[in-house]
């Protein structure tokens, strides 16, 4: 299969080809496209070295399937244009999320919704990262109200992110000055920062809004009660999510447990006593979603309970649900 991931000298570029190569997705020839800044230059990849072309639609209208990991703009400009062209699509930006006829799937909650769409969105990656918690607990007791604050890292914010944070983390321990921002509001070394995209006139930010647009979506609830604080903080990677939920049916932590265990992207990390709980430091470069943390949550009688989760958000909120929707959508078999 003629594979091309454009943007692929980004955060999530890179990892659609690393997650292409491990999942032995088929692909015969790969492209990767980025801007005109990097054209020409040579990226390693499990596929061997592969040079960067500039991306055009007379290129990329030869592909059988195009992983956009680029902005909004440039999908509104070329994902459907390639579709057209007959080229599978998925698209990892924000664009086209809530577009009536382009679904929006987490394959482990709606997988269903793909069938026979050229054109699908990938999540927003705090989004993909909860509902795939969210759904099984859902599928058994029912699911009334959902309130989560997250703790999310510099690479959401793409390469650019992760270069500020590493470089204003030096300028405060190795020069002893204080850190600065460009790609952030604030500077994020040794800071927390509660606002990640832009303010909208309810207070909210954009990103705790698409975590309430995008879930209702995903999980069809479009009347879920849902509110999201989203917070940036110096990490490198993985969103961690302290999640509580009020439930339909009487819930108790260890039927929680018992439903989490056995649910597909999940990993239960839940012993306190061996201090075992999800954290950034082991769920990065994992592809299940780690939960743990469970409790009963008293506010709201016996339906009530906490969690906490941790997803790569490079992984299962991008890179590897967009091979993931590839893999279930209907493309041509190479030969
Ligand atoms: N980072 C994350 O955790 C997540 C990101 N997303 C979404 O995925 C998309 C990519 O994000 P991310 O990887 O973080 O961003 P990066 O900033 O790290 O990468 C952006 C990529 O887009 C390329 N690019 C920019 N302009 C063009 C253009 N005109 N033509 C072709 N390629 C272009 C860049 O190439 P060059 O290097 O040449 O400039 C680069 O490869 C965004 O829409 C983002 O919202 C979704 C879920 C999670
Ligand atoms: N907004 C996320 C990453 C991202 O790019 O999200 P979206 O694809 O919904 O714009 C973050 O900053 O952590």
């Amino acid at each position: 299969m003629r594979v091309g991931v454009i943007g692929a000298t980004g955060a999530v570029g890179k990892e659609l080809v690393d997650v292409l190569a491990r999942r032995r997705f088929p692909v015969t020839q790969l492209s990767l496209f980025a801007s005109a800044r990097s054209a020409g230059t040579t990226q390693k990849t499990p596929f061997g070295d592969v040079t960067i072309e500039e991306f055009s639609m007379e290129r990329a209208r030869k592909l059988d399937l195009a992983l956009l990991a680029v902005s909004g703009d440039f999908a509104k400009a070329h994902a459907r244009a390639l579709a057209a062209e007959g080229v599978a699509v998925v698209d990892n930006s924000s664009a086209l999320r809530l577009e009536a006829d382009v679904p929006l799937v987490v394959p482990e909650v709606n997988g269903h919704a793909i069938g026979a769409h050229r054109l699908i969105a990938n999540p927003n990656c705090t989004t993909a990262i909860l509902v795939v918690a969210l759904e099984p607990l859902r599928q058994a007791f029912g699911l009334k109200r959902v309130i989560v604050s997250t703790y999310q890292a510099a690479s959401g914010a793409g390469a650019e992110g992760m270069v500020e944070l590493e470089r204003e983390t030096r300028r405060v321990l190795v020069e002893g000055q204080p850190a600065q921002a460009e790609v952030f509001a604030h500077p994020l070394a040794f800071n927390v920062i509660p606002h990640i995209d832009t303010f909208q006139a309810n207070g909210y930010t954009r990103e705790e809004m698409k975590v309430a647009w995008e879930s209702r979506k995903i999980m069809g609830m479009p009347e879920l009660l849902i509110s999201c604080t989203a917070v940036r903080i110096p990490t490198m990677r993985v969103h961690a999510e302290a999640v509580t939920i009020e439930t339909e049916r009487p819930v108790t932590p260890e039927a929680a447990r018992a439903v989490l265990a056995k649910a597909p992207g999940v990993r239960l990390m839940d012993d306190v006593g061996a201090k075992l709980y999800p954290m950034p430091l082991t769920a990065t470069g994992a592809d299940d979603v780690e939960a743990g943390r469970i409790r009963a949550n008293d506010v709201f009688g016996n339906c009530g309970l906490d969690l906490f989760l941790c997803g790569d958000q490079l992984l299962k909120g991008a890179a590897l649900n967009a091979v993931q929707i590839a893999e279930q959508m209907k493309l041509p078999v190479p030969a």
